[in-house]
């Protein structure tokens, strides 16, 4: 899926901002051009992507920033949090629940071939297999001659009922009817009203979706768009928006080769998550979508430097009797060290770190070690070059560890230990959870 590759090639831009020797007023703006041009790539919208830089750019006022602030993360901090603005509006959106009364009613627009039809069946089908809720299906699109037998014939197929009418024409009086009459019948929790997606003309059609909004006041309206619309997302969105209130973007078809990007701009014309993907013609081909995790988990990871080991080392030999903890790292103890003699080995690697310039501390790429940084560091901590080796690559082989934490549940014997860590340190570790599942890789490995 290529809208995938965005968060490649934005956690590519944010790696080389790191990775750069001096952070200046030119490396920012070499960053926000590489994030602008993925974005671009992606298919978001221009007047999105100028929105998303100009934003940044007016966060991170470099020249005001205290001597000693920590450039390089107050840049990360301010991508990551637009770029999570721009695809999560923060705006949760209406979910349906089990057991409802009156049912909810949830409307889907979008224009013809976007996919709509297909989507509220899954749609449906999604909340019945998966929140055990009771839904229905109406079919309010009378425009399109073949609407209510496709809505039917893919009903039957899910076990869905469903309600439409061949003769009737009134849009507005089918959704009502068909509303009123799976209310009444008190079998379901969820209504799902499919309507047109197209019209003589685009105002008749949005004017109809204003009317059958009005008359069925649905607890949520989605959009239902077609990844490989690109650009033209933000005016579809928009469009619908001004005529019914969309409070949630479903994006079909991401199983092909569209960019999706255009669900970028449609979040941002609709103030609304999304919050479903199409992955295919078949019913089960629907994925809930969490903003967060598919553009960026990778990016809100901040990276594992020298700095932050140095902060680690440095609040556990803080922390008291550390044998538990420092027993888990290897290197540190093992059957030839002693819980003392791990402790000694922290504060030498600490030493070596104080030697350190930012650049180096803040870096993530080994290369900015090179030979002559090796020896400066060396003779500054005046400590052997083999050790500083040592040290930078206990740091590389911990990073890798923690690149590939996975989500562990919180084991309770090193509660007390992760606790006792200040919030700030813990949030470079992934949070408790990074933290407790680090270490017992750690111990894995001793
Ligand atoms: N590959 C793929 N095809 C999809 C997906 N969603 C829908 N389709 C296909 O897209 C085509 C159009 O889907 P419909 O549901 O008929 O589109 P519609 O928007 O309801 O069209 P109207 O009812 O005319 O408004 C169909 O062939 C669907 O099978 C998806 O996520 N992936």
């Amino acid at each position: 899926m290529v809208l995938s590759q965005l968060s490649g090639s934005l956690k590519g831009a944010l790696s080389r901002m790191c990775n750069a020797t001096l952070v200046d007023q030119k490396v920012l703006d070499d960053c926000l051009n590489e994030i602008s041009r993925a974005l671009l790539q992606a298919d978001v919208r221009f007047e999105t992507v100028r929105r998303v830089q100009a934003s940044i750019k007016s966060t991170v006022n470099l020249q005001a920033l205290a001597d000693g602030t920590n450039k390089r993360r107050v840049i990360h901090r301010a991508v990551v949090a637009e770029l999570r603005r721009t695809l999560d509006p923060g705006k949760p959106s209406f979910a349906p629940t089990k057991g409802r009364k009156p049912a909810s009613v949830v409307m889907f627009v979008g224009l013809q071939g976007s996919g709509k039809t297909t989507t509220c069946v899954k749609y449906a089908d999604y909340h019945r297999r998966h929140k055990g809720l009771s839904p229905a299906l109406v079919c309010a699109d009378t425009f399109r001659a073949g609407a209510f037998d496709q809505l039917k014939q893919n009903a039957t197929k899910a076990g869905i009922p469903f309600y439409g009418s061949h003769t009737e024409s009134d849009p507005v009086k089918v959704a009502v009817e068909g509303v009123d009459r799976f209310r009444n019948e008190d079998a379901c929790d969820l209504i799902v009203v499919d309507t047109s997606g197209r019209h003589r003309q685009e105002a008749a059609l949005l004017e109809e979706m204003r009317q059958v909004a009005d008359a069925t006041r649905p607890d949520l309206v989605v959009f239902v768009m077609d990844a490989s619309i690109g650009q033209a997302a933000f005016q579809q969105a928009q469009a619908f928006r001004q005529s019914a209130p969309v409070g949630a973007v479903i994006v079909t078809k991401m199983d092909g080769h569209a960019k999706g990007g255009g669900a970028l701009s449609a979040v941002a014309a609709t103030k609304s998550p999304v919050i479903f993907i199409g992955t295919g013609e078949h019913i089960p081909d629907l994925e809930a979508f969490d903003a967060k995790s598919f553009i960026l988990e990778e990016l809100t990871k901040e990276n594992f430097t020298l700095r932050a080991l140095r902060k680690l080392f440095r609040a556990m030999l803080s922390m008291g009797p550390l044998g538990q903890l420092v027993s888990m790292i290897p290197g540190l103890i093992s059957d030839r060290f002693s819980e003392k003699e791990g402790q000694a080995k922290m504060k030498r690697y600490m030493t070596m770190m104080d030697s350190m310039t930012d650049a180096e501390l803040d870096g993530t790429s080994t290369k900015l070690m090179n030979k002559s940084r090796i020896n400066r560091v060396a003779r500054g901590s005046g400590r052997p070059v083999r050790e500083v080796v040592d040290m930078l690559e206990e740091h590389k082989r911990m990073a890798k560890m923690m690149s590939k934490l996975p989500n562990v549940k919180r084991p309770n014997d090193i509660n007390h230990l992760v606790n006792a860590i200040p919030q700030p340190l813990l949030n470079q570790f992934g949070g408790n959870f990074g933290l407790q599942s680090l270490i017992r890789q750690m111990g894995a490995q001793n």
